[in-house]
């Protein structure tokens, strides 16, 4: 690869799309106005200037291909990588500005612009070197990168719900991202189509858009669930016709040079709000894995866009996400970018399409360093070929005097350099045929220990995010709708939080860097340096007034001479012209000096009007800055407000389970003792009954007795019978009532036990 290397920022790009069917169904207005004629966006009182600005009153969205991507399409030839973003919220039309969905408009998209133009080139190009293309096309869906070309994997439409997924068949190893000695970012195990038309190409975007995981939300029924990459690889040999040091003509034997460039296409998924895209269930986890994705992209795209930051070396955080770690060269490193976001001109996203513009508006600090991807070994060689040449050169320019030591010497370096060089070329031609087989197997000796520790030291820092993720993984996966909807709000405010943060940092900044610029107008006295300008053209007038006058004088005089002119008059005549001369002189010199100082007033006047637009500029921003720390005080109210409701809400359950809690106990020893008591009764009940036969076994027999006596008196001994009998007979009573009002007891209390185990809250409310 080519050490040198230029600076070149990232350039960023904006598509306003027109209202779609369901914005104007809504009643929705238009709140993004474009300047005419000026690559400018206005969303209410925010502005903001990019490289182009596409759709809406801006540019026609059909220049867009030929002023941002045709240029990389060029680049790639010339052996530079380079990359096109598309970003923006969900629904704002990313897939179908880079035509990566098979639906309308398509054709019009850039991926199949890029692929024609790529072609086109060739065709013109064919005789004078050699091209190999490959494309590969992945996605990330939910932090895992998938092969959408992979034919062992297959698509599968998911009908419930109208969800759409695509399913993997095992038995290939997942891709995996790798990090060369050089610090290229490579993709261990993914497919790589070898393209030779423009039709195969096409085959495989085709193929691929299909396979891609898409499903259908509040906001756009076919929405990308995932970043989706394609990668176009060029490949070129170029013959390098080397001209003769002897007779100037063409070589023979044609040097070559390799180039490898590549071509990243990126449909990102859209950042999207649960609330806005009506996501539960997998839809939400999605969603919830989109929008950390794209958090991380921002806060790299903040690392690298903070000149400050920059210069400081802050870390930035490329391993906090597979897309970012994929997009490390696009982003700070070696390519040529260029990021297209996309919005919707409705009311109704105006928030989403101003974070969409502060992000993209952030991209375009970032400086990349795009290198030309020439082959080393090809340019070795061709240091050693000149180097031969020039040998070769010297020695037939010294062939006749030279002493014969020499030329030995020489001619054994000759020898020596040639066998280098069929060592090179033979190295050359090794490499270039391991290197498919390298790339797939991913045989990177940089993938030790080493860097899993790294990564995890890197993991560390983004625990509290992981954290919240583990959460939502244990609430979807109880399918407790309730707590999903706490942990979403809770992302999703976390989300807003980290925006605003960094909406307030930018504030500052430009408050600080406009305040700086104004001291600068303040260090002036204006009124001081009006006076002295007036003071000073006053002056120079009067000088230029008396200069005249004298001027005049000495023209009147002249005059008067020429009358009567004699020798002596003559001479002073010429003296006097010599002096009018040296006047007129200085008229025009004070004239200039005039002028000068009318213009320093003219701009002291345009200076004083840049300070009152910097001060407005000042209370604008100033105002703004209020304006956002109300709404994040008031979001983190509303915030608090609701997690407080919720945390009481909570003790109140957990307070009223307890005290069900207690009753229950409380109803259970009841029940035990009545239980009890049943016992003891029903016992005495069994003893009395006892008894009560005895008592009516002994009464028979002695009614046998006295029918025996037959005197017609009952006895003493029968009396008392009677007696117990009649007193057992009451008792007998007593107990059984008594059993009978335990029993009822016990079945009412045992039913009100029945109705606290399986429904608490309505015996609580009873
Ligand atoms: N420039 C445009 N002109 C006309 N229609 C457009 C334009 N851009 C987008 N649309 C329409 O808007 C809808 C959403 O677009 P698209 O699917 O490309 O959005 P997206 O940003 O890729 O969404 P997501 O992130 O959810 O995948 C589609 O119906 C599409 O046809």
């Amino acid at each position: 690869m080519d050490t040198a290397s230029e600076n070149c920022s990232v350039k960023v790009a904006v598509h306003v799309r027109p209202l779609i069917g369901d914005e104007r169904a809504q009643g929705c207005k238009e709140c993004v106005a474009v300047t005419h004629g000026n690559p400018q966006v206005q969303i209410g009182t925010h502005s903001f200037t990019f490289d182009h600005v596409y759709g809406n009153g801006g540019s026609p969205s059909s220049a867009m291909f030929g002023e941002c991507v045709a240029p990389l399409v060029d680049g790639l030839f010339q052996g530079y990588n380079a990359t096109v973003l598309a970003y923006g919220q969900t629904g704002s039309g990313k897939t179908y500005t880079m035509g990566t969905g098979l639906r309308e408009g398509f054709q019009t998209g850039l991926i199949p612009q890029v692929m024609n133009a790529l072609f086109n080139k060739i065709e013109t190009l064919r005789h004078q070197m050699e091209f190999q293309l490959h494309v590969s096309f992945i996605e990330i869906l939910k932090e895992e990168v998938r092969d959408l070309l992979d034919s062992v994997s297959v698509s599968k439409s998911v009908t419930a719900n109208g969800h759409a997924g695509k399913v993997s068949i095992s038995g290939r190893p997942p891709i995996q991202i790798r990090e060369s000695s050089n610090g290229v970012i490579t993709l261990a195990g993914s497919t790589e189509v070898a393209v030779n038309t423009l039709q195969e190409m096409a085959a495989c975007l085709e193929q691929g858009s299909l396979s891609r995981a898409t499903g259908s939300t509040n906001m756009n029924n076919q929405s990308s669930r995932s970043h989706a990459i394609f990668t176009i690889t060029l490949e070129q040999m170029r013959k390098l016709h080397s001209v003769s040091p002897d007779n100037g003509t063409p070589d023979e034997d044609m040097d070559e040079e390799y180039f490898c460039a590549k071509l990243h296409l990126v449909d990102l998924a859209g950042s999207e709000r649960a609330k806005r895209t009506g996501s539960d269930g997998l839809r939400l986890k999605e969603g919830i894995h989109i929008n950390r994705g794209l958090l991380a992209l921002g806060n790299v795209i903040s690392a690298l866009g903070d000149e400050k930051k920059r210069r400081e070396g802050v870390h930035v955080p490329y391993r906090d996400s597979k897309l970012t770690r994929l997009l490390q060269d696009s982003l700070g490193g070696n390519s040529k970018t260029v990021m297209i976001a996309c919005i919707s001109p409705a009311d109704i996203n105006a928030e989403e399409s101003l974070n969409t513009l502060k992000y993209a508006n952030r991209a375009r600090n970032i400086q990349n360093k795009p290198v030309v991807n020439r082959d080393l070994i090809s340019s070795d060689m061709q240091k050693l070929r000149q180097q031969l040449k020039y040998l070769q050169a010297e020695l037939c320019a010294r062939a006749g005097g030279a002493p014969s030591d020499e030329v030995q010497v020489l001619k054994g370096r000759i020898a020596w350099l040639e066998a280098t060089n069929e060592d090179l070329c033979q190295e050359l031609h090794e490499y270039r045929s391991r290197r498919a087989v390298v790339e797939h197997c991913g045989t990177d000796a940089q993938e030790g220990p080493v860097s899993f520790v790294k990564s995890d030291g890197l993991k560390r820092g983004f625990q509290s995010i992981d954290s919240s993720d583990y959460q939502m993984d244990e609430a979807v996966s109880d399918g407790n709708s309730s707590e999903i909807e706490e942990v979403a709000k809770e992302w999703e405010h976390a989300l807003w939080q980290n925006t605003m943060d960094k909406e307030l940092n930018e504030l500052n900044k430009r408050l600080e860097q406009k305040e700086s610029e104004m001291k600068l107008f303040g260090d002036i006295d204006t009124e001081a340096l009006r006076h002295h300008f007036g003071k000073k053209i006053m002056e120079l007038e009067e000088e230029k007034r008396i200069v005249q006058q004298e001027r005049d004088r000495l023209l009147a005089e002249i005059e008067n001479l020429a009358a009567n002119s004699d020798g002596h008059t003559q001479k002073m005549q010429d003296g006097h012209t010599l002096k009018l001369k040296a006047l007129e002189a200085q008229i025009l010199e004070l004239k200039k000096k005039q002028e000068s100082q009318v213009e320093l007033l003219k701009q002291k006047h345009k200076s004083d009007e840049a300070a009152k637009r910097l001060q407005a500029e000042i209370q604008s921003i100033k105002a703004q800055k209020v304006q956002l720390q109300n709404k994040i005080k008031q979001e983190a109210e509303q915030f608090r407000q609701w997690k407080a409701s919720r945390e009481k809400e909570l003790l109140k359950l957990k307070k009223e389970g307890r005290k069900n809690e207690f009753e229950r106990h409380k109803l259970e020893a009841l029940n035990q003792r009545q239980k009890m008591v049943l016992q003891r009764k029903t016992e005495e009940a069994a003893i009395a009954t006892k008894r009560l036969k005895e008592l009516l076994e002994a009464r028979k027999s002695s009614a046998r007795e006295n029918s025996v006596n037959s005197t017609g008196y009952t006895t003493p001994t029968g009396q008392s019978n009677e007696k117990s009998l009649q007193k057992w007979l009451e008792h007998e009573l007593e107990v059984s009532a008594n059993v009978h009002e335990v029993r009822f007891k016990y079945e009412k209390q045992s039913q009100v036990y029945v109705s606290i185990l399986y429904f608490p809250c309505t015996c609580y409310l009873l």
